[in-house]
């Protein structure tokens, strides 16, 4: 799915500069894009920009064929969720419920009932992950093992794009570059696009192109 994004502006109230002016940014499909730049400079509301998630005007925004912003609420709610994978800083896992259960959750929500294939998917995922702890409950689990389940939660629906907020924050090096490798080797596996922001230098090098922000505007990338 290709990302053409052109002249978008993202304003608050109260700060007389936007916090994000991108003249023009093309993403082909199954590229793969670290957002690089100091903490303030736009990474995370770049990523909510292209997930749909914050409002933005018609004509900025383009992800093949649609544009997010021409969506009704609940079109681009359902949009998301069958086109995009979302690895949110903070996991949002459920305590109480395994991490199966969890990987499971957002689809049961919306779906009402799970089928042996979205389980066997689910599964396959797990393994792709090298997660062996399926039926643990959430709150026992390493941040490094619960990444792993924010992952596979987010390519259940084989989705064209991740988009993953700073992924190997607040891991150790070691799970930090395991973590990395695995989203990497798994959207390479899978065929989608993989945009990441991040301050973790190592994974961005992975990367096939890195584009560094500076004040919501791109400095230069390579
Ligand atoms: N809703 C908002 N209201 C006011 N200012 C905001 C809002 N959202 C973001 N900002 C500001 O916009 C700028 C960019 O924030 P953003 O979170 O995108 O940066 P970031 O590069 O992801 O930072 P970090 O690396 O620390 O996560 C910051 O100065 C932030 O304070």
């Amino acid at each position: 799915m290709k990302l053409s994004v052109n002249q978008l502006e993202i304003k608050v109230a109260g700060l007389p500069q936007p916090i994000l002016s991108l003249s023009n940014l093309v993403i082909p499909s199954r590229q793969q894009v670290a957002v690089l730049g100091p903490s303030g400079s736009g990474k995370s509301t770049l990523l909510q920009a292209l997930s749909g998630l914050i409002d933005i005007m018609p004509g900025q925004l383009r992800w093949q064929d649609t544009d997010p912003a021409e969506l009704s609420a609940p079109q681009r709610d359902r949009w998301r969720f069958e086109h995009i994978g979302l690895v949110m800083q903070d996991f949002y896992l459920t305590p109480g419920l395994s991490a199966m259960e969890n990987l499971l959750l957002p689809y049961a929500f919306r779906y009402g009932h799970i089928g042996a294939e979205i389980k066997s998917r689910a599964l396959s995922l797990l393994e792709a992950m090298n997660f062996q702890r399926a039926d643990s409950k959430i709150e026992g689990l390493s941040r490094g093992e619960m990444q792993r389940v924010a992952i596979a939660r987010a390519l259940l629906l084989r989705p064209k794009v991740i988009i993953a907020d700073e992924p190997t924050a607040s891991l150790d090096e070691e799970n930090a570059r395991l973590i990395g490798s695995l989203l990497i080797g798994l959207a390479q596996r899978e065929q989608c696009s993989l945009i990441v922001s991040t301050h973790d230098k190592a994974l961005a090098a992975l990367m096939q192109r890195r584009i560094y922000l500076e004040n919501g505007r791109i400095r230069h990338e390579d």
